[in-house]
């Protein structure tokens, strides 16, 4: 099957700085591509780089044609959603007025929506600002899966909440990348071995590693210790999460 996004020869820039060089991977047109490395290799970067966030040259094609020239709003347009890292939500609009806000298409998937969150649905007249960080990235996803995307391009959806919650999130991805191809930046090893199909692991601002299997690559230690600086074997033990400086120093990012 044609991968859903293309991406060769990118290197981005920001102010001035090269943060990634020479970046080449394809996102398959199902399931989840999880997108790995240690804090500051590029990874948020990456996914800016795509949609035209910050400066890039190279290529990437969408479902087979070239969008790297075009503006992110067309790229957007053609279906790229982009769940960003922070969760940003308008704190003093209801929930419902988040979603409402959020919607592009002419026939908004909202049966979707209310079937993933029924959770949203009972606070839809809640302020976004009051709920919880779960709650808020739960917004976060449903606004983007309201609308008919070719992929989803979600980072750390998972960062800073408690593992109920995580748990909650991950199942949702799960659902939801029944419906959309996603790119997936998750620091938290579980979640990955969990959701991801193939994986793209980046190092000093480079590809370092790509593995059809992400389960194939965590289960290798050598290689896990030596790219996320951390191995967990899979049995819940308590490991810190990549790029937290166990293991070696994070490499220079490429300039
Ligand atoms: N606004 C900015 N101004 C200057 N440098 C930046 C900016 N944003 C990111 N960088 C630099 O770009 C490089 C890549 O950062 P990026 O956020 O893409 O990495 P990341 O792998 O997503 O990290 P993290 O896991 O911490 O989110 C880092 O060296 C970072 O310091």
């Amino acid at each position: 099957m044609k991968p859903i996004l293309n991406i060769a020869g990118l290197n981005a820039f920001i102010a001035g700085q090269q943060v990634i060089e020479d970046v080449s991977f394809s996102v398959p047109a199902t399931g989840i591509t999880a997108l790995l490395g240690r804090n500051g290799v590029g990874k948020t970067s990456t996914i800016k780089a795509i949609i035209g966030l910050i400066g890039r040259t190279g290529t990437v094609e969408l479902d087979g044609q070239r969008i790297e020239k075009e503006e992110t709003h067309r790229i957007i347009r053609r279906g790229v959603g982009y769940v960003p890292e922070d969760r940003e939500v308008f704190s003093k609009l209801t929930v419902a007025e988040n979603l409402k806000l959020a919607e592009r298409d002419a026939h908004p998937r909202r049966q979707l929506v209310e079937e993933l969150f029924p959770d949203l649905v009972k606070r839809s007249g809640q302020l976004a600002g009051t709920l919880s960080g779960g709650q808020q990235q739960m917004v976060s996803l449903a606004r983007a899966l309201l609308n008919e995307n070719k992929v989803l391009l979600i980072d750390e959806p998972t960062k800073g909440l408690a593992p109920k919650i995580v748990q909650e999130v991950a199942d949702t991805l799960a659902q939801a990348a029944a419906t959309v191809p996603i790119l997936l930046v998750e620091q938290n090893l579980q979640v990955v071995r969990q959701l991801a199909d193939g994986a793209v692991v980046l190092s000093g601002g480079r590809v370092a590693h790509t593995a059809d299997s992400a389960a194939d690559f965590l289960a290798d230690e050598d290689l896990t210790r030596r790219l996320l600086g951390v191995h967990d074997d899979g049995a819940g033990a308590a490991a810190p999460a990549a790029g937290s400086g166990a293991g070696e120093p994070a490499p220079e990012v490429a300039r």
